[in-house]
């Protein structure tokens, strides 16, 4: 009856009309964004877990999901169902529903259906602002907390081929197992609660949302231990560095760029990884010897050296990395270094700012010893632990021998057992010192008669000429 340009014109009008006294807002959030995108939306996965912990309890058909390797379900709502949630006293409406495509060509068609889906959100539109600007950050963030709670988190290695290969992470570490002085654990936990919270200052002073941590201190006082800790705590992957296989600085950036946000990349023994230490001085006396050859040759030369050391990792690739070039890419990352010798590290790796914290880890002192016992003794006092107490002032013992000394092993074995053991591997290890302490003076005094003899022989020969 109708031209069909009319037709279309009043279609038009009408959607106007209707648009004009419809009072709400609706915004679709589709599974894909684009049709030919193989990329599952961000958000769209976010307010999936949103809706699904905070609106599942109201919704009444629910799907299951059963997550792999996962023992939990996890529950969503089903399609075209409707949920309402509340923010601020305001009303939001979701639905969820799926698209029906007929003209999807023929390439996508595999894609099976739920995965076409949408989640849509209706609000009044005088809550336009409201609902665009604070609820839908409040829905996002919300949703990615989530997926970071329920998600296994993992631990990666990088292997030769230069990939990260990775297991799940199950490290039993946490800051109450950790033994160490209280208030420094305290310090530390509350810097890293207040890195994990500050994405918005980070982002407002211009700076990677980064931090780095260096720990340093003898072997088996808990080193290892801590970055499990922290890794449990922030609920972050790990990403196990080991320099020696990377093979050069381009290597160490792909390796770096394929990390993911909430994670810690820890080089363990920095020190003993490559040539870092000293390697920029060295270059630095070079570099001005040949500060007068021209930029070419000088490039050329680098590129010698670099092909004759069978190319590896330099300390200012590595210095380039922590700076932030190249994990401007993606946030939220600890950077952790550990080493035994602090004093052989350049000074340039560990300045402040490029390793925000430095933490001392150190030999067992009596309040170590305190966590230690609660730990594996269930002991909060006992008559001995005042002996004990002053032998560790006198001795110096790792919170690993101490640990070891406190395990229960046998049936037979209770805590006082244990405490006894303990004190008698701490008169031990005094002893031990004592001998070696002795033995050392002997020596010194031997090349002190020795350095005299050389010196009398010296002044001898002088007269006698
Ligand atoms: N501070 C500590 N609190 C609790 N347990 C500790 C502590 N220090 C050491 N241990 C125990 O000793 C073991 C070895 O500690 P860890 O591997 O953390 O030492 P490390 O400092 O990393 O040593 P290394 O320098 O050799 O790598 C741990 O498995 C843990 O059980
Ligand atoms: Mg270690």
């Amino acid at each position: 009856l109708f031209p069909s340009e009319l037709r279309r014109d009043l279609r038009n009008y009408v959607n106007k009309v209707v648009s004009h006294v419809y009072p709400y807002v609706e915004i679709t959030f589709h599974e894909y964004q684009l049709d030919n995108s193989f990329e599952r939306s961000e958000a769209f996965g976010s307010i999936e877990r949103y809706l699904s912990a905070s609106s599942s309890k109201r919704a009444k058909r629910l799907k299951a999901n059963v997550i792999k390797g996962c023992k939990s379900v996890f529950l969503s709502m089903d399609e075209n169902e409707e949920v309402t949630d509340e923010f601020n006293g305001i009303k939001i409406w979701w639905t969820s529903g799926k698209k029906n495509n007929p003209q999807q060509p023929a390439f996508f068609a595999y894609r099976r259906d739920e995965e076409k889906r949408f989640y849509r959100l209706t609000c009044r539109r005088e809550h336009r602002d409201i609902v665009t600007n604070i609820y839908l950050k409040h829905v996002l963030d919300e949703g990615e907390a989530i997926a970071v709670k329920t998600r296994q988190r993992k631990l990666y290695t990088n292997n030769k081929s230069n990939m990260w290969s990775s297991i799940i992470f199950e490290h039993p570490s946490t800051f109450d197992t950790l033994a160490m002085d209280p208030e420094k654990k305290e310090e530390i936990l509350d810097d890293l609660i207040a890195f994990s919270k500050s994405k918005d200052y980070y982002k407002k002073v211009g700076k990677s949302w980064k931090r780095g941590y260096l720990l340093y201190g003898p072997p088996g006082t808990g080193k290892s231990s801590m970055i499990a800790a922290m890794a449990n705590h922030l609920e972050y992957d790990i990403y196990d560095l080991e320099l020696t296989s990377v093979k050069d600085n381009t290597d160490l950036r792909k390796l770096l760029i394929d990390t993911s946000s909430k994670s810690i990349i820890v080089i363990e023994d920095i020190d003993c990884s490559l040539h870092l230490t000293g390697q920029r001085k060295e270059k630095k006396k070079e570099e001005s010897k040949e500060d007068n050859k021209d930029p070419i040759q000088k490039k050329a030369k680098e590129e010698e050296d670099k092909m004759k050391k069978g190319s590896e990792v330099t300390l200012s690739g590595l210095l380039n990395f922590i700076d932030g070039l190249w994990s401007a890419c993606a946030s939220e990352r600890l950077i952790i270094l550990t080493t035994n010798y602090i004093e052989k590290l350049d000074p340039a790796l560990i300045r402040r700012g490029r390793m925000d914290m430095h933490i001392e880890m150190s030999y067992c002192c009596y309040e170590t010893f305190k966590v230690l016992a609660k730990n594996y003794l269930d002991l909060e006092s006992h008559e001995l632990f005042e002996t004990i107490s002053r032998m560790l002032v006198e001795t110096k013992m790792t919170p690993a021998d101490v640990a070891e000394n406190l395990m229960l092993k046998l049936d037979k074995e209770n805590a006082e057992i244990c405490l006894n053991k303990l004190i008698k591997s701490l008169e031990d290890a005094k002893e031990e010192a004592r001998v070696k302490a002795l033995e050392a003076g002997k020596k010194k005094e031997e090349n002190g008669e020795m350095e005299q003899e050389n010196i009398d022989a010296k002044e001898n020969s002088v007269m006698n000429a």
